[in-house]
């Protein structure tokens, strides 16, 4: 058989057969045993068979044998009754169908066997085959050597299958029989043995052993006994290491987590120490409580639940992460759930607090980006009060500014506050004492009781504060730091906006006004002015604008520093605001120059009567720094539209008349007229001139000659000369220094200029050292701009250096204001001048605020006494006490004293009165050219050095 047959077979049985093993045995031996007694069962009825043919035709022919014997007899006789007889009885009891004797000529005698009913009906199969197995039997009848005819006998086939069928049946069903006996009696103890199986179950203890049992059984049992007894050592260790793995499992997972055990309905039934420690609460109060009590929207069921859950504790909620498992039974059925717990509330707390930031970071950014939008502050106030309260989750907050002066608060912004509210009386600052009134009046007008909460932020600007930004609550409630933080960056990013409003309303002032006086600038004069042109324009009147500038205020600052100067100011400016009418606008446009817009100014003396007030008003002395100082005013005044139409053109007008009248000796007012344009317009020419005059050498130097009066040998002889500077114009001839020398200091011209008079002296010194041997000292004015040169020594010490002179017949004169103006930088230079063997002088002394502890510090060698207080004498008590104080003082500090501008015999007896060492003047002699100078440098003339 084909192997894949084979396995299909062996397969379908292995379906067939039944699952137990008895079954599957029992199957088998009935199996074999039907196998063996069909087989064997088919051979015996085989074997039966074929006898039973072969034996019925035997029988059959001895039969006929003898029958035809009787034939032979009775045919030869003719008895062919006999022979029908003798037929007749053959077919008894024999197996045959019919009996015939056919003669030779065709006749026949035939005898058939009687029908048997109780024949047992056999089955047509068998019924062919046996007919197929048997054939007729047939014996020639011959008598005497004659043949009478044929003996023919046809067998019953019916009744021979018939008689092998009943063999069959009965033979198999003895054969069924007794393989059923058999069968039965083989299961019987087929089951028997093998229920000693059943022993082999695991009773924890040895399976019992039952003697008829199987000895391979029995075996098997023994086996299954050791087998147990190891497993039972062996496993029983692994489960006692197992279970105190578990114990310790477990113990871990009580310190590491919350764990409580939850029956199948949700109650819970145990908690560990960490529950109970964690709740809270008493074991005894959990235990008995749902699990879903305890938080969470758990519900038992037999999956595996996680989530946060907020848990109640006695002190305030917690949050936990929990996991709860479901415990099942043997029968997979849930028998219980364990919980287990972790708190998370400070990591909670955390994220909170970490969403909580980020939310009001965005809330500080909206305030922020609001703030950078530059609008009305207030808007920026309302924002803030809403983020405040949407920060602080809150419902109430206000933004109050302080007002110092009026002692309250007054509400800004708001919200959750009555409409209507205002100013707020409390002390103003910014400690508790302000928050705690503020609250309490915020109480108050909320209407909340004692519980309610508060808290604010006080925004500071530029170190003062300018008010606060406060949260407020009907509950208790405890503001936490992150909260106040929040609350500080809302009023700092207030104060950063309302400083900025605050710098940018101060820019926009200062782009106005002065800062010092708080007088409108230049700036607004001009916008003020040109106001006031389009005002009289349009109402066909005349409007005014003056301009003021003090004189000798530029002494007040070098004597008394910047101080005493800016303070000058200021009272200059207010005597001129108390010396105009409403309307008027009084400007500073810098320095110690003023301006006043008249934009009415009328037909009458308007404008005169207020300049004249101004002069008077500013000539009043001043006390600066405890002391009284004299200054005075000039003052330009230009109308329009007659002396311009425009801003520009009208101040440039007043300034021009402000020049006038400080050429006209200062301390008065001049109306703007025509011709001071042309006196302007000769300013500006000569000062293109003198730009050309130096290298066109149209500068020369005149010698005046100083003549000592001190009783002595010497007096009467010249002392020294002073070189004054003239400029010989093309045109203009011969022009005077107070023309030229302003217009040098202020294009910076008087550098060269001066450097070229040193040189220019030294050169004539030489020339007169070579043609009369002995020179007196020659006097060189240094100007302000010279003296702030910083190389001024150095250039000297060249262009002397290079000239050849003697330094000692060199002598500077500097004025007091030059020296006084840094009178530090002074003591160094006169110092080196001084050290290069110069002589030095203070020039026009009595003009200006000397200070004794620098005169004293400079290296002098004579003061010239202005002659502004010689002009008088002796007549003059005034001059006269100044001059004899100021030789008394040069001669205390060990000066030489030289009077300037002498002119009459009365001068001169008057300075010998009081003891002047030297004087200078046209008495003596005007100031001339070099050649002019020659009677006077006859050694004679000269005094001694
Ligand atoms: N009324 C009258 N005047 C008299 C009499 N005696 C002399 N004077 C004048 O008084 C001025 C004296 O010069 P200063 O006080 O230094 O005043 C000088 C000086 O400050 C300045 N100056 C002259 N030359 C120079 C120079 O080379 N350099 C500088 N920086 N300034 C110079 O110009 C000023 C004026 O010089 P000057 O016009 O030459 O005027 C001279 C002189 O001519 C007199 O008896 N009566």
């Amino acid at each position: 058989m084909p192997a894949p047959i084979l396995r299909l077979l062996l397969r379908l049985l292995h379906r067939l057969l039944p699952r137990s093993l008895v079954g599957r045995v029992f199957a088998l031996f009935a199996m074999s045993m039907l196998v063996f007694v069909g087989v064997g069962m088919g051979m015996f009825y085989r074997h039966q068979y074929l006898q039973h043919i072969e034996e019925t035709q035997d029988s059959a022919a001895t039969l006929v044998e003898l029958a035809a014997q009787a034939v032979e007899d009775s045919a030869l006789i003719g008895d062919y009754d006999t022979v029908k007889r003798t037929l007749a009885t053959m077919m008894e009891q024999s197996p045959f169908a019919s009996a015939a004797f056919i003669d030779v000529n065709g006749g026949a005698i035939r005898v058939e066997a009687a029908h048997d009913a109780s024949l047992a009906p056999a089955p047509g199969w068998l019924l062919d085959h046996v007919g197929g197995e048997l054939y007729d039997v047939n014996r020639v009848v011959a008598a005497g050597g004659k043949d009478y005819g044929v003996l023919r006998l046809h067998f019953d086939e019916r009744k021979l299958a018939s008689q092998l069928w009943l063999l069959l049946v009965q033979s198999t069903s003895l054969a069924a029989l007794v393989l059923a006996i058999s069968l039965l009696l083989a299961r019987a103890l087929l089951a028997r043995w093998l229920k000693n199986l059943d022993s082999l179950r695991f009773h924890g203890i040895d399976a019992a052993i039952h003697p008829d049992a199987p000895l391979e059984i029995q075996a098997a049992i023994k086996a299954m006994n050791r087998s147990a007894a190891s497993m039972r050592d062996e496993y029983g260790q692994r489960i006692a290491d197992l279970m105190n793995s578990l114990v310790q499992h477990k113990s871990a997972l009580d310190q590491a987590a919350i764990v409580s055990e939850v029956d199948r309905d949700g109650i819970v039934t145990a908690v560990n120490d960490q529950f109970v420690r964690q709740s809270g609460y008493a074991r005894e109060e959990l235990v008995g409580r749902p699990l879903a009590q305890a938080g969470g929207s758990w519900a038992p069921s037999n999956t595996v639940w996680r989530g946060e859950v907020a848990v109640p504790g006695r002190d305030g909620e917690r949050q936990w992460y929990r996991t709860i498992v479901p415990i099942l039974d043997a029968e997979n059925s849930i028998d219980k759930y364990i919980c287990i717990d972790f708190d998370i509330s400070e990591r909670k707390e955390f994220e909170d607090a970490i969403v909580r930031n980020a939310m009001r970071q965005g809330l500080l950014a909206r305030l922020g980006r609001k703030a950078l939008e530059a609008g009305p502050l207030v808007e920026l106030f309302e924002m803030a009060a809403r983020l405040a309260c949407d920060g602080l989750h809150a419902r109430h907050a206000a933004l109050f500014a302080f007002d110092a002066d009026s002692g309250t608060a007054c509400l800004q912004a708001s919200r959750g506050f009555p409409a209507d509210t205002r100013a707020v009386p409390f002390p103003c600052g910014a400690g508790p004492e302000a928050s705690d009134a503020l609250a309490r009046w915020t109480t108050g007008l909320l209407g909340f009781d004692d519980a309610g909460s508060s808290i604010d932020a006080v925004v500071v600007c530029a170190g003062r504060p300018f008010g606060a930004l406060a949260v407020y609550g009907p509950e208790t409630r405890t503001f936490q730091e992150d909260e106040e933080a929040f609350l500080n960056g809302l009023g700092n990013i207030l104060a950063t906006a309302v400083e900025r409003e605050e710098s940018r309303k101060r820019l926009t002032w200062l782009a106005q006004f002065d800062t010092l006086t708080g007088l409108p600038n230049r700036h607004r004069l001009g916008v003020c002015l040109e106001a006031a042109i389009i005002g009289a324009a349009a109402s066909r009147r005349r409007a005014g604008v003056m301009f003021i500038d003090l004189d000798r205020f530029k002494s007040v600052n070098d004597m008394l520093g910047h101080g005493a100067g800016d303070e000058l100011l200021v009272q200059a400016g207010a005597r001129l605001q108390d010396c105009v009418r409403a309307g008027d606008v009084v400007a500073r446009l810098g320095g110690d120059e003023f301006a006043v817009v008249l934009p009415q100014l009328g037909g009458g003396s308007v404008a005169e009567d207020i300049a004249r007030r101004i002069v008077e008003a500013l000539a009043q002395p001043f006390v600066l720094q405890g002391q009284q100082l004299f200054v005075s005013a000039s003052v330009g005044i230009a109308a329009y539209p007659e002396d311009g139409i425009d801003a520009a053109t009208l101040l440039k007008s007043a300034d021009t008349a402000m020049y006038s009248a400080k050429q006209n000796g200062r301390n008065n007012y001049q109306f703007y007229l025509a011709e001071m344009n042309a006196d302007a317009a000769l300013r500006l020419q000569t000062e293109h001139q003198l730009h050309l005059a130096l290298e066109r050498g149209e500068f020369e130097l005149h010698y005046q000659p100083k003549l000592r009066l001190a009783a002595g040998a010497q007096m009467g002889k010249i002392s020294g000369f002073e070189a004054l500077l003239r400029w010989r114009h093309p045109e203009r001839g011969l022009v005077a220094p107070f023309e030229f020398i302003s217009i040098l200091e202020e294009t910076g011209l008087i550098l060269p200029v001066g450097e070229w008079v040193i040189a220019e002296v030294c050169r004539q010194i030489g020339v007169w050292s070579a043609q009369y041997g002995s020179v007196p000292p020659v006097a060189i004015n240094l100007s302000a701009r010279q003296l702030g040169h910083a190389g001024l020594p150095q250039a000297v010490r060249a262009i002397v250096d290079a000239a050849g002179v003697d330094p000692g017949l060199l002598e500077f004169e500097l004025t007091e204001s030059m020296l006084m103006e840094d009178p530090e930088a002074a003591v160094r230079i006169l110092g080196d001048l001084k050290s290069q063997g110069m002589r030095l002088s203070v020039d026009d002394f009595g003009t200006g605020y000397s200070s004794l502890a620098y005169l004293k510090r400079f290296p002098l060698d004579a003061l010239k006494i202005d002659r502004t207080f010689v002009r008088d004498l002796p007549g003059d008590s005034d001059d006269a006490a100044i001059t004899k104080a100021v030789i008394s003082l040069a001669h205390s500090l060990n000066l030489k004293v030289v009077a300037e501008g002498v002119e009459t015999v009365a001068h001169v007896d008057a300075l010998r009165a009081y003891g002047c060492d030297e004087i200078q003047g046209y008495y003596i002699g005007k100031p001339s050219p070099a050649a002019e100078c020659s009677a006077l440098l006859q050694p004679e003339s000269l005094a001694a050095a």
